[in-house]
């Protein structure tokens, strides 16, 4: 029995903790510029329309609580300590990593709690962690880049979009038409030949070959407000098409987070559903992960391989 210690920093988004914190954490976002007040006020109204809060704090400590659970169940001789960094919001992943060299961890698997890889998203939480390692002397960290073609992960997601098609009837199921999506990044990411669109599409491609629909195609949601063109189609001007074509039935699989969360709570299931009533469009969302057992088993194998490098 060894007793070899890894850190885990498991990485997120963040979110305010309340309606106070919304102007320093989207400041954070726009790397220290302040919002405008119409940008601000108009942020602060979306949390107010999902309950003043999101869940996404909350939810991300369960996963943390539930992934170290998992891993240190199994009695494979390493003791695995979490560690929780956040990207717009205390504790930061730069702190956490801070607590990682004071509490002794030599060693560490980083990972964020988003499948896809681009330069713009994952690249940065990598960033921001290798900032605090040369701040703070240390540990070494191994990084899992993407994990959307893990085979639990997958199979998570195929359950999940099989519960949402059962809302069709099996004379309906063939004619819904299933969409991918990820959050819009800015079209530039493309001349930079990032993989996050082709990410998209793989992992798409493989949830829908698994639960038997070959109806789905991809979209891009909540897009930035900048001037800045963004990579399109977006999922609303998907779901206007689909109606002037005549699609009535569509499920929308937000496959590119893993949380319910204001992108999930308000630009689909607000925005995009009020659209879809008014083009007379059914409708449904699959169910996020959370901190679903089947998920974190995914996020455990993923941790432990990376782990196993030395
Ligand atoms: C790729 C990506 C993910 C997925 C990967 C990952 O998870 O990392 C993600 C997740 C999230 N994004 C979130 C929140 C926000 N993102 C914003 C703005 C932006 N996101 C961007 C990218 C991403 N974001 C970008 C390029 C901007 C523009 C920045 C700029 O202006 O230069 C803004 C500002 C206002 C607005 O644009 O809506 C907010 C409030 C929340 C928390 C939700 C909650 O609080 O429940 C989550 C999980
Ligand atoms: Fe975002």
């Amino acid at each position: 029995m060894s007793n070899r210690i890894v850190g885990v920093l498991a990485m997120d988004y963040g979110t305010p903790r309340n309606l106070d914190q919304v102007e320093e954490y989207y400041t954070h976002i726009r790397r220290g510029r302040k919002p405008e007040p119409e940008l601000l006020q108009d942020l602060i109204d979306r949390y107010q329309a999902i309950g003043g809060v999101s869940p996404l704090n909350k939810i991300t400590d369960d996963q943390i609580e539930g992934l170290g659970r998992i891993l240190n169940g199994n009695g494979d001789g390493v003791t695995y300590r979490m560690y929780s960094g956040k990207k717009h919001i205390a504790p930061f992943v730069e702190d956490a990593v801070r607590q990682m060299v004071e509490d002794g961890i030599r060693e560490a698997v980083g990972f964020v709690f988003a499948p896809h890889y681009s330069t713009m998203s994952i690249a940065k939480y990598i960033e921001a962690a290798e900032k605090g390692v040369e701040q703070y002397g240390g540990p070494r960290i191994h990084y899992v880049r993407q994990w959307h073609l893990q085979p639990l992960y997958l199979d998570a997601m195929e359950r999940r979009l099989r519960d949402a098609l059962s809302h069709f009837s099996e004379a309906e199921r063939p004619g819904v038409k299933v969409l991918f999506t990820a959050h819009s990044l800015p079209e530039r990411i493309l001349k930079m030949n990032d993989p996050y669109p082709d990410q998209i599409r793989e992992s798409a491609a493989a949830i829908a070959q698994r639960a038997g629909h070959s109806n789905w195609g991809t979209a891009w949601q909540s897009a930035g407000r900048t001037p800045e063109p963004w990579l399109g189609p977006d999922i609303l001007d998907v779901l206007r098409e689909l109606a002037e074509q005549g699609t009535d039935n569509v499920v929308i699989c937000p496959f590119g987070f893993v949380a319910d969360h204001l992108e999930v709570l308000y630009d689909i299931d607000i925005e995009a559903q009020a659209l879809a009533k008014e083009v007379g469009i059914k409708l449904v969302r699959t169910a996020m992960l959370n901190a679903d057992e089947d998920f974190l088993r995914a996020l455990a194998t993923v941790v432990r391989q990376h782990a196993a490098k030395e």
